[in-house]
């Protein structure tokens, strides 16, 4: 059944019988020998395989594991600890671990060259077989996924191994490539001059990388890696003279819910990146003028890689000093088009590392963090929601709404998020106590994925002629259906209201992080207004603690004074008498005043009175006087009356004496 290569299965044998290389990580020798034969390529099956995604676990290394989690086989056992939030959902009586099964647990020791053998070897073959795959991690923040996809120069993840192991795995490559992928999903086929420019595309690119990185670098790093896998084995393509295979790699991030080509050269600073949009053609969404470069080695494929990662979006959190601020999603694209019978057709490979679900509590983001912070969180949300709704509906047998529309990253793998195409996850998780209630937000979400039933199917071919046909044509010029149509139109109108929703989401986020910026401002005016007066009334404080104190001593001293005063019996008695005396005085002057003022005041109400009195007088005198003269008119009209009012006849008058 195996049609193995000699040579390198003798180069093999030879190398992996070096005991001492056999555990060592960086020499990447397997004592488990597999050699894989690969059907030819016009052998396509058409075989529908039910089964349900493959959910694979990886703890991070670096933490002890065994408070908080116990690996049982594939199977994970949490055991809440006191203070988590999951307590609070656990009612009495019930246990306190809880259990998820994956298709398989990575220990944290597992190593990268594992991951890549376990989980994303036996997809490369179906790939080369004509079948889509999509891997997706997703974890909390710094649990690893992007360790996982892109890893470090020492220990490279399942990107670069992927395609060293498939340059090292399809035939020599012709120089200039047959046809190119379209992102819609079908070909165009390549004139002279059209190879001309794909060559001149990707020749901009690897000159570009060495401007943005040390290009020389990235080429070492990759040919350290070769060295290293060189020994791995490969499978074996039998019989492919007939076909032309072209390699084509782009590479996309998914910020703010923005779509962005991380393959172009960024702007200056003034001009903004151009943003992609969505597209649909034979169900299938993509990526509407995303660049796609053909690449003739792994070499340049790495290099383009680095360009990518250089454009990519990444910023410092508290969790992660190096966090990816948006999902990024590398495409393989192979091309194969049969010579003789013009059969061709197109397999992509789509690697996308989530940006991390965050907690802005822990990671104290303010600001730009926090606005991509809540919009990763929302788009993993809806992937949260869309993949509970595609669970649900498989079991129901119905064909309930799911809210795919809701984020581009759910729109763009829709088809295989519903079990149409094939697809696998990763999850990540960061054992330690702080991170429990992330992990088991991730846990949860992968116990719903890992329910998910897909089908998937190898293509069948195309043929050449079919592609010639629409030679002329470009992506834009396809007659579409008018149910594409319609989805494009509802397409479109999502893309309208999702950015509505965002800019309303910005807008708010962007007012309270102003209302949230005045208010701290404010408070730090108000702290700086009460440290000025702490510190003016410690100043003044200061100042007259002095004084104070002075006043202190002096007090003291004068207590005692009056101590040894005290002392001194004939002062005492001298200053008692003295003391007595001046009460004394003071009582009679006292007294003495008070008779003073007595005195006063009768003296006042006598003059008072001598007052009224004279008044009394001088109106007794006038009424005197007016009776006087009353008198004396009355005696001298009586005199005047009578002549001799005597006896003798002599007039008199009565007052006179
Ligand atoms: N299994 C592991 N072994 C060793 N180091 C690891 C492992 N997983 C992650 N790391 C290290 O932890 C740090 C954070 O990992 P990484 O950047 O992959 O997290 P992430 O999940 O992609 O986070 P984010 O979502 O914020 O981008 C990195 O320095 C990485 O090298």
């Amino acid at each position: 059944m195996c049609d193995v290569n000699e040579s390198a299965s003798t180069s093999f044998i030879s190398l992996s019988s070096s005991e001492e290389s056999l555990n060592d990580e960086n020499c990447d020798i397997c004592d488990n020998v597999e050699f894989f034969y690969t059907p030819h390529f016009s052998n396509f099956r058409l075989t529908f395989q039910p089964e349900t995604i493959r959910v694979y676990l990886r703890i991070k290394n670096g933490y002890d594991l065994k408070d908080l989690y116990e690996i049982e086989g594939n199977t994970l056992v949490s055991k809440v600890p006191p203070g988590s939030n999951f307590l609070r959902n656990i009612k009495e009586g019930d246990s306190l671990k809880k259990i998820h099964a994956f298709t398989k647990i990575f220990e944290p020791q597992t190593t990268q060259r594992d991951i890549f053998n376990d989980v994303v070897k036996p997809k490369i073959f179906d790939f080369i077989n004509g079948q889509n795959s999509t891997l997706l991690t997703y974890g909390a923040s710094g649990s690893g996924k992007t360790f996982t996809v892109i890893g470090t120069d020492e220990e490279p993840g399942i990107v670069p191994r992927s395609l060293e192991y498939l340059f090292r795995t399809l035939p020599q490559l012709m120089s200039d490539p047959a046809a190119k992928p379209s992102p819609a999903g079908n070909v165009t086929l390549l004139s002279d001059s059209d190879c001309k420019k794909e060559k001149l595309l990707c020749r901009n690119l690897l000159n570009s990388s060495s401007a943005v990185g040390d290009r020389m670098q990235h080429v070492r790093i990759y040919k350290a890696m070769q060295q290293r896998l060189s020994s791995e084995p490969v499978a074996f393509l039998e019989d492919c003279n007939d076909l032309s295979i072209g390699v084509w790699i782009s590479f996309a991030e998914i910020y703010n819910e923005q779509i962005y080509d991380l393959l172009r050269a960024n702007p200056s600073k003034k001009e903004q990146r151009p943003r992609l949009r969505l597209g649909m053609s034979k169900g299938q969404v993509y990526i509407k003028n995303l660049t796609c470069v053909n690449v003739r080695s792994g070499e340049e494929a790495y290099q383009i890689l680095q360009y990518g990662l250089n454009n990519l979006n990444y910023a410092p959190t508290r969790v992660n000093e190096h966090s990816s601020r948006s999902h990024s999603i590398f495409t393989i694209k192979l091309v194969q088009v049969s010579k003789s019978d013009g059969g061709c057709f197109v397999s992509s490979f789509n690697f996308c590392d989530l940006a991390g679900s965050e907690r802005s509590k822990k990671t104290l983001n303010v600001g730009d963090r926090l606005r991509e912070s809540n919009n990763i969180n929302t788009s993993l949300l809806v992937l949260g929601r869309c993949i509970s709704a595609v669970r649900n509906a498989q079991k129901a047998h119905d064909n309930k709404l799911v809210p795919f529309r809701e984020s581009k990253l759910t729109q763009l793998f829709q088809k295989a998020l519903s079990g149409g195409e094939d697809i696998a996850m990763i999850v990540t998780i960061n054992p330690s106590r702080e991170m429990f209630d992330e992990s088991q937000h991730v846990l949860n979400f992968s116990a719903v994925a890992s329910e998910i039933s897909i089908e998937t199917a190898t293509k069948q071919k195309e043929t050449v002629r079919d592609v010639l046909k629409n030679k002329t044509c470009t992506e834009e010029d396809f007659e579409y259906t008018s149910e594409e149509l319609q989805n494009m139109i509802l397409l479109l109108r999502d893309e309208l209201e999702i950015q509505r929703n965002e800019y309303e989401t910005n807008l708010k986020i962007e007012r309270e992080y102003l209302r949230k910026g005045y208010e701290e401002i404010y408070q730090d005016h108000e702290n700086y207004v009460q440290e000025r007066i702490k510190f003016a009334e410690e100043r003044v404080r200061r100042q007259y603690e002095d004084e104070i104190e002075a006043y202190k001593d002096k007090i003291k001293e004068l207590e005692n004074r009056s101590e040894v005063i005290e002392l001194s019996s004939d002062e005492e008695s001298e200053a008692k008498e003295t003391r007595r005396r001046v009460t004394n005085l003071r009582r009679t002057l006292d007294e003495g005043f008070g008779r003073y003022r007595a005195a006063e005041e009768k003296c006042r109400q006598l003059e008072i009175e001598n007052i009224q009195l004279k008044e009394r007088i001088f109106e007794l005198e006038n009424e005197l006087e007016a009776f006087r003269q009353h008198h004396a008119s009355v005696i001298s009209e009586e005199i005047e009356g009578s002549e001799t009012y005597g006896e003798n006849g002599v007039a008199f008058n009565l007052w006179d004496d």
